[in-house]
């Protein structure tokens, strides 16, 4: 039986939905892989609860009050002293702080999955130092759902650029909250705030939603995708149209921007004026891998298109390729929602767990 020590950064949504799935198919884990997964650091941004012998799959019975404030040197003492053997640090933070730490983690013993896209999106020196400490601590970084969630999105991508099959283009819809909340506006007659609410009740949208609706989100996930294509990007090369008014814009809290949401329905009602009965809005990605360009943007597409077609919180992925030049290699599912995510994570797992002893 092989023993898997897991460190969870980040028990909400997605983080504690993969909790109860892993602790749901501990048993079958242990006879169908013979891995024995053992979480022993569970941790928001202020409490962590530690357990070397493993914690209870009851972990968030009183978290806050069997958890203790903690400091980042206490995580990198805690994994020093007990040099667990297969350590897997998991990142399910929406923290722009946390992956600065993870070349930390990885010198204090600890592979890496993230759900988290901030560490890839981060600039290209962090992006190469990190690879390079990965690879003198013989660790791996596996990080599936950063685009697509629970699809094969990443690996797939990665398999074609390293067997010598040229990506030319990807184009697509890689958000599923504005897959979902343009799907729900586009039919119902409600109002655009009411639909975002919608999305982040049911785990589509970020923590803060402008993430989504300022178009980053999917700005993030086509560096990610360039740089698995070894285009030497940043953030600020891709061309993002922003679908946050001005107002809304710039200094304006998380809390503020929340309590004056409805001041988008007018916003939002133009772009839905603006389109035909037999149109609908699609905010979409498109990679050039021929020119470098990288560009997100709201568009109208025709119902019966491939990309108008697609439904719920749907991703769709066009992968162009030298074998797949006219009809391209297509990848669509839920692309958003804590289930399918921490489903994807929960692959990383088993990922990792493949390759080590
Ligand atoms: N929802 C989805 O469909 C998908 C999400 N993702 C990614 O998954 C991540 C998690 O999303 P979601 O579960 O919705 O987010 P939530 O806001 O529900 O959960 C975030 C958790 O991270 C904790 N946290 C914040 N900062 C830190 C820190 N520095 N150290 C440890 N814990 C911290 C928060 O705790 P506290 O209360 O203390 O702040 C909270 O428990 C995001 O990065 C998102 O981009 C990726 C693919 C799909
Ligand atoms: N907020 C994201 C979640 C997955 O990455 C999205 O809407 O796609």
């Amino acid at each position: 039986m092989k023993t898997i020590h897991l460190a969870l950064f980040g028990p909400g949504k997605v983080g504690s939905k993969l909790l109860e799935q892993l602790s749901i198919s501990e048993e079958h884990l242990k006879k169908s892989s013979g891995i024995n997964v053992k979480l022993i650091l569970v941790a928001d941004s202020s409490h962590a609860l530690l357990n070397p012998k493993g914690i209870k799959s009851s972990w968030n019975n009183g978290f806050k009050s069997g958890a203790k404030r903690y400091s980042f040197n206490d995580i990198k003492d805690y994994f020093r002293e007990n040099e667990f053997k297969n350590l897997v640090s998991i990142d399910t933070t929406a923290s722009e702080d946390f992956p600065q730490k993870y070349i930390a983690l990885v010198n204090a013993g600890s592979h890496i999955i993230a759900a988290n896209k901030v560490a890839n999106t981060l600039s290209s020196e962090f992006y190469k130092e990190l690879r390079k400490e990965l690879k003198r601590n013989n660790k791996k970084f596996i990080y599936e759902t950063n685009v697509g969630a629970g699809l094969p999105i990443v690996e797939t991508l990665r398999n074609l650029h390293l067997s010598g099959e040229k990506v030319t283009r990807i184009r697509g819809v890689f958000s599923g909250s504005l897959s979902y909340i343009f799907n729900k506006y586009s039919e119902d007659e409600k109002d655009f705030s009411e639909v975002l609410k919608e999305a982040g009740i049911l785990g589509y949208t970020e923590p803060d939603a402008r993430i989504d609706l300022s178009g980053k989100d999917v700005g993030r996930k086509l560096l990610i995708l360039a740089r698995e294509l070894e285009l030497n990007k940043e953030l600020t090369d891709v061309r993002i149209q922003s679908l946050i008014p001005k107002q809304l814009n710039g200094d304006t809290s998380l809390e503020e921007f929340n309590k004056r949401v409805e001041e988008l329905d007018l916003h939002f009602g133009s772009y839905k004026k603006d389109k035909s009965e037999d149109e609908v809005l699609r905010y979409v990605g498109e990679l050039n891998a021929v020119s470098g360009e990288l560009e997100a943007k709201l568009i109208k597409e025709p119902k019966t298109s491939v990309l108008g077609q697609i439904e719920g919180a749907d991703n769709i992925f066009e992968i162009y390729t030298e074998s797949y030049k006219d009809l391209p290699l297509v990848i669509r599912g839920a692309g958003a929602g804590a289930d399918v995510t921490a489903r994807g994570v929960f692959g990383d797992i088993l990922k990792i767990s493949e390759r080590l002893n």
